[in-house]
């Protein structure tokens, strides 16, 4: 897809870093927290400076410079059977990330764009080639200690469980008090999770059977933040904090990367109050990168105004939108503006009746699947 517009100028500077050898320099362009940017962020915000923290020694024999490095990274969904779809282009394309300890990245991009996939895919729970996706070095997917010793941590969107014979997807709830959970995580600084339940201001006698959505978010927060993680990914967790919850959240994060070098990558399409978060923004379209850059560099964003994030953010959309438009055009696709039925890949594990292949193409008729709830109605 052709970048114009206001992507043009850091299209550009991509194809150039793309054409060198990987080294500091280009990787710089791709995404480069190095302390340069973070010290010229933190002189833009004397009230809550960016990380001060050095990044990874890159001399010979030195520990990797980089928390996440993602490289040339092709890939897809596999197929029912497994193996990759004969004949479709992958979903997430040559897609190349690094950054360096310390820094707080924004992941942004339309719905579809392929963040949730990437994060997975960063968080190991995704199988890719190796060398291709490292968390400090180590093999996201490979090196299932990095998962297991807290070192990567990646809380999402559901917290849920596997339920015998309820199915799987039931939400996480039975009688027991959240102190229960969270005091029962072993080796965490009793400062630390102290520290953490008073920043989500969790009521450690709440029954985790009686409490609110945000509630239970608070307390999948907590737990999924307690071990000293190095690296974090956050898929759209703070959709159910209120604006309290969400603004303490947000300045313990910010904390943890000045502190101990964290390394965060954040999606979301909520974005009040994140200019004095991110360090930098990563914008996804399509499955690929189109830039990642420091905030202070990106126009529109440099002087870190409250709500600039989401007006240039609408306009990266509306142009995407815009070139997804041109480009089905040219090939004579014009979007339906009807109502139909779409089938689904009629797999759904441990559902009953809940996933069913259907449509004109199978020569199904709507009646044909009654009691099923997966009647996808798309506009
Ligand atoms: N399990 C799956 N199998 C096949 N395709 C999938 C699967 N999960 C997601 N996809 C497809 O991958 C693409 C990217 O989805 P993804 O969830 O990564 O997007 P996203 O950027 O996180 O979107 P959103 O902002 O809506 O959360 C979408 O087109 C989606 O239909």
């Amino acid at each position: 897809m052709e970048t114009a517009g206001p992507f043009a100028a850091l299209a550009a500077q991509q194809k150039r870093a793309k054409t060198t050898e990987d080294d500091d320099a280009s990787a710089a362009a791709e995404c480069d927290v190095s302390i340069a940017p973070a010290v010229a962020n933190a002189a833009a915000k004397p009230s809550s400076p960016l990380p001060s923290a050095s990044p990874a020694s890159t001399a010979p024999g030195a520990a990797p410079r980089w928390g996440v490095a993602v490289n040339d990274l092709d890939w897809s969904y596999p197929g029912i059977d497994g193996q990759p779809v004969a004949g479709q282009p992958p979903l997430i394309k040559n897609f190349n990330l690094k950054l360096a300890p310390g820094s707080c990245c924004l992941l942004l991009g339309a719905n579809g764009a392929g963040k949730t996939t990437l994060l997975k895919i960063l968080g190991g729970k995704h199988m890719v080639p190796k060398e291709k996706v490292l968390i400090h070095g180590r093999e996201a997917f490979y090196d299932t200690g990095l998962t297991t010793s807290g070192q990567l941590s990646y809380i999402g969107g559901d917290w849920q469980r596997d339920v015998a014979f309820a199915g799987y997807g039931v939400t996480l709830a039975g009688d027991f008090p959240a102190s229960k959970m969270l005091n029962s995580i072993p080796g965490v600084d009793e400062a630390r999770r102290k520290k953490i339940i008073e920043v989500l201001d969790i009521d450690p006698t709440w029954r985790m059977h009686q409490v609110s959505d945000g509630q239970r978010r608070r307390v999948q927060l907590a737990y999924g933040l307690m071990i000293p993680y190095s690296v974090l990914l956050l898929d759209e967790i703070t959709v159910d904090l209120d604006v309290l919850g969400r603004a303490d959240l947000m300045a313990f994060l910010r904390q943890e990367c000045m502190e101990r070098s964290v390394t965060i990558v954040y999606a979301t399409h909520i974005f009040d109050g994140l200019e004095q978060f991110a360090s930098h923004v990563a914008f996804v379209a399509g499955g690929e990168l189109r830039f990642c850059e420091p905030i202070e560099k990106i126009d529109g964003l440099r002087d870190l105004e409250p709500g600039a994030l989401l007006s240039t953010v609408e306009g990266w959309l509306r142009k995407e939108a815009e070139i997804k438009r041109e480009a089905l055009a040219k090939k004579g696709i014009v979007p339906k503006k009807v109502f139909e039925y779409v089938r689904n890949s009629g797999w759904g594990s441990g559902r009953t009746a809940s996933t069913v292949s259907f449509g004109p193409e199978l020569g199904m008729k709507h009646e044909g699947i009654k009691g099923s709830s997966n009647a996808v109605m798309r506009g």
